[in-house]
């Protein structure tokens, strides 16, 4: 499939940090940016097509950062003529998966093993989020990744673990049901890349864009499961 990438938007200096979302189509890589971005969940989620990003300022201890939260394409057809602009000066990266998927679960490996072939540095902080964990339900344990076996995976891949809700956030819900799930809020995530970001060494000043990229293709995205083995 033939793609062409286009840049509109202004490009300014400041202490900007590029952040990856990554995960298997359908996880809620771009809900989450939204969310994180913003703090709005969107009406209409569809697949993203090539790449699609949103800004965040945080204050960190006096200091302004600003991330740039990168939304990627789950699906392989939509991703393989960016996965290069993908990880090019990456400063982090929130690998995601559906806490109600354990497929998406079981793809994990290949996003970690795609970073290091990428030859992502091991100083570059790293995130495990489990998103929809407002679907998590007592009777269906056995469908959904529980938080131990995220956690081992987590503490083997030398990742910060985390389990949210994108769509129903645990700060917008009963106070007993938030006790219930020991789930983490969005803006706890957002405040932990931001400590992470201010302490690392390889920041300086890199270009920051505003704006969005344009990924034309010929043919209409349908939304579609895929992973990436
Ligand atoms: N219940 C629930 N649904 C969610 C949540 N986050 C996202 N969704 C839904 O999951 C579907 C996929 O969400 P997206 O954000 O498009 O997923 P994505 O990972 O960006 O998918 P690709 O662009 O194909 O890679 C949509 O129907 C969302 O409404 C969540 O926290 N809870």
């Amino acid at each position: 499939m033939e793609s062409s990438l286009e840049f509109s938007g202004s490009l300014s200096r400041s202490r900007t940090f590029k952040v990856l979302l990554i995960g298997d189509s359908g996880v809620g890589k771009t809900c989450l940016t939204h969310r994180l971005s913003a703090a709005e969940f969107p009406r209409r989620a569809e697949a993203t097509i090539g790449v699609d990003f949103r800004e965040r300022t945080v204050d960190v201890d006096g200091e302004k950062i600003k991330l740039q939260l990168w939304d990627t394409a789950g699906q392989e057809r939509f991703r393989k003529s960016m996965v290069q602009h993908y990880y090019r000066n990456v400063h982090a990266v929130l690998f995601i998966y559906d806490v109600s998927s354990p497929a998406s679960f079981n793809g994990l490996s290949c996003w970690v093993e795609e970073c290091r072939q990428h030859s992502l540095g091991h100083d570059i902080p790293r995130f495990l989020i489990g998103n929809k964990s407002d679907l998590r339900s007592q009777s269906r344990r056995d469908l959904q990744v529980s938080q131990e076996r995220a956690l081992s995976f987590a503490r083997a891949n030398n990742l910060m673990f985390f389990e949210t809700s994108a769509m129903f956030p645990p700060e917008r819900r009963s106070e007993g049901r938030r006790r219930e799930l020991q789930e983490d809020e969005v803006e706890d995530i957002v405040s932990a890349l931001g400590k992470k970001l201010k302490r690392q060494r390889n920041t300086g000043n890199v270009l920051a864009c505003s704006g969005s990229f344009k990924v034309s293709y010929r043919r209409t995205p349908e939304k579609e499961v895929w992973t990436c083995c």
